[in-house]
């Protein structure tokens, strides 16, 4: 059985910055946790690489055989898109690792599924007003920036990401994304560690 690594964090914490790095380090041979979703292609985006996209029917049919590990849907404006997690055999079958990204939530229910001896977590935290900084900055870039949507993150988190659910979910250590390389690099040690 493989192991995963798996990312967590509020948002702008860095998750995605982590991942990409993690990912780019050889030494680590570490292969992408591909979920589903049922939202339209973005440009520059490939099947199978950001995700597998996929349709309602494919995420009954995982469900009925048993597979579905975890699914998430979002009422967005063009209407409700959903991501889930399905144990479609790439997971179980060698001894590799797979880098993954996601919410306690989806954590625990895919500790569920395949067991702690195959669930990592990598939970990244950084302080909340140096992440409020990091925000604002990232969307100040966008063309059209959402104040309000980052806003509304911001508070969520709080109440997604609280004390009482990370203790919930058995988070131990946690990874200080202050620098960015040295944050990096303790995560990839902590993963030579236990691989
Ligand atoms: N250590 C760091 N120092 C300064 N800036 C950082 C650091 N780590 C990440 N950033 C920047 O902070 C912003 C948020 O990082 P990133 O997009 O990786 O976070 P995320 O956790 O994936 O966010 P989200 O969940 O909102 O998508 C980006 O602009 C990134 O370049």
């Amino acid at each position: 059985m493989g192991k995963i690594f798996y990312i967590m964090g509020k948002s702008s914490s860095g998750k995605d910055s982590i991942y990409r790095k993690l990912e780019a380090d050889e030494g680590l041979g570490l292969e992408r946790l591909v979920i589903y979703t049922t939202r339209p292609v973005r440009d520059g985006e490939k099947e199978g690489r950001e995700y597998y996209f996929t349709d309602e029917k494919k995420l009954e049919e995982f469900k009925k055989n048993g597979k579905l590990i975890e699914s998430r849907t979002y009422e967005t404006v063009y209407g409700p898109w959903t991501y889930f997690t399905a144990d479609d055999g790439q997971v179980a079958a060698g001894n590799k690792s797979y880098l993954g990204i996601g919410t306690l939530e989806s954590y625990m229910q895919l500790r569920e599924y395949y067991g702690d001896d195959v669930m990592y977590p990598v939970y990244i935290q950084v302080e909340d007003g140096e992440r409020l900084e990091r925000a604002l900055a990232r969307e100040k870039t966008q063309e059209n920036p959402k104040y309000e949507e980052m806003c509304r993150r911001f508070l969520a988190d709080q109440m997604d990401f609280s004390e009482e659910n990370i203790l919930k979910a058995g988070i131990g250590r946690r990874f200080r994304n202050h620098n960015l390389d040295e944050c990096v690099k303790e995560i990839g040690n902590y993963i030579k560690s236990v691989q």
